[in-house]
């Protein structure tokens, strides 16, 4: 499974583009399957909001950052959904991620706000930690497992939730550091 490339991208954005939109693949190994995933990673940045336009519009899943410790990143992100609700395919996955969970002498951003906010919005959130690999693979595990749902879909088929899944799947930063 991958996540394409935009048709409108023809690389004339200019030398900014691809400086401020990295890309990588990623497999995943869902119930024995590979799954790979084409992820863009695109600056947060005001000036490149056109340019992200075309990414998020072709993309099946987005993942939604905010930094624990910086509320502005935070308050961005209803911005941002508005953004992809005016922009992304309607049935795009979406999943909510408070990063830095490692920085709690540093956090302003209770993990309760993070889990609000994606309860308004219907979106299953996790604390990760990028530095400490916290929840990363899990965010992951569960966009790839609800891609290959969706891709093979049977009517008999017990439906995959990915908030549900998310929620038995995560570690708490406040409480399994250790494991
Ligand atoms: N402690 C800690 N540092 C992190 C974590 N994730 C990213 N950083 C650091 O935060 C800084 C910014 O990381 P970036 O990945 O450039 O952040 P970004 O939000 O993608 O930045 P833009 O693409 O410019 O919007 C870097 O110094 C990273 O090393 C994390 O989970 N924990």
């Amino acid at each position: 499974m991958d996540l394409q490339r935009p048709d409108s991208y023809q690389g004339g954005a200019g030398p900014d583009f691809n400086e401020h939109v990295l890309h990588k693949n990623k497999v995943v190994t869902v119930d024995g399957v590979r799954v790979k995933l084409q992820i863009w990673d695109t600056a947060g940045q005001e000036r490149f909001r056109s340019v992200t336009h075309a990414y998020y519009r072709d993309a099946q899943a987005l993942l939604l950052l905010y930094d624990i410790t910086n509320k502005s990143s935070f308050d961005n992100i209803r911005a941002w959904l508005t953004e992809i609700h005016e922009y992304a395919q309607r049935d795009v996955v979406i999943m909510l991620l408070g990063n830095k969970a490692d920085m709690s002498s540093e956090r302003v951003i209770r993990s309760e706000d993070g889990e609000t906010l994606a309860r308004e919005y219907g979106v299953p959130f996790l604390e990760t930690s990028a530095k400490t690999g916290m929840n990363v693979e899990l965010a992951f595990l569960a966009i790839a497992k609800e891609l290959k749902y969706r891709a093979g879909q049977q009517a008999d088929e017990p439906s995959f939730q990915i908030r549900d899944y998310v929620e038995s799947q995560k570690k708490r930063s406040s409480c399994c550091s250790f494991v």
